[in-house]
């Protein structure tokens, strides 16, 4: 059986804060708000996985009201995420995402946050897809307000072998 799902998140930009995505720390004056790390990239992943196998979102999994979630990497999330795929059977083909990010330029940092997130997931670099894109100045990402991110996965569950006689 195959299935799909996609994620979606925004994360308004601050001072004060480090700027994390896709599980790597990238030198910025601004970072990320949330309760989390508030790697958007990783929340958006997160989101489309658990929509694939028909789970709840990431706040219901991971709700901001738990102190055991502040500022913690996004990660985390992934590698619980991934314990919960193993014992339900499911497989993650590949994930695909962009992440639209006036600035700054996340090009240096992306084959960086697929070992990150592969390791998190337990596959291989190769079945993660990174894209980032500036959102050309307009409204409030093209003001470097916030960064956003889509993600969509593709799943595969391997057959329960069956004893059944014929
Ligand atoms: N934060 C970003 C945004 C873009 N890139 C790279 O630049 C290319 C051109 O972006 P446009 O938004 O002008 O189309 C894009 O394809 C990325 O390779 C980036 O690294 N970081
Ligand atoms: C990830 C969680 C975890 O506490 O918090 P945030 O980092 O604020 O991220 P968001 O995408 O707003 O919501 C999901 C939250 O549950």
């Amino acid at each position: 059986m195959i299935r799909t799902g996609i994620g979606y998140d925004v994360h308004k930009l601050v001072k004060g804060r480090k700027l994390v995505i896709g599980g790597v720390e990238i030198p910025f004056e601004f970072g990320l708000l949330g309760h989390s790390d508030g790697d958007v990239l990783i929340h958006a992943m997160a989101d489309a996985i658990l929509g694939a196998i028909g789970k709840r979102d990431i706040g219901f999994f991971f709700p901001n009201s738990e102190q055991r979630w502040k500022d913690v990497s996004s990660l985390v999330f992934l590698n619980e995420i991934s314990q919960l795929l193993s014992k339900e059977n499911w497989k993650v083909e590949n994930i695909d995402s962009v992440v639209i990010c006036e600035q700054p330029k996340l090009s240096p940092f992306i084959d960086e946050m697929k070992i990150k997130i592969s390791l998190s997931l337990g596959i291989d670099p190769s079945q993660i897809g990174i894209k980032a894109t500036t959102n050309e100045k307009l409204g409030f990402l093209g003001r470097a307000e916030g960064i956003a991110a889509f993600a969509s996965c593709l799943l595969s569950s391997a057959p329960v072998p069956s004893y059944a006689s014929p």
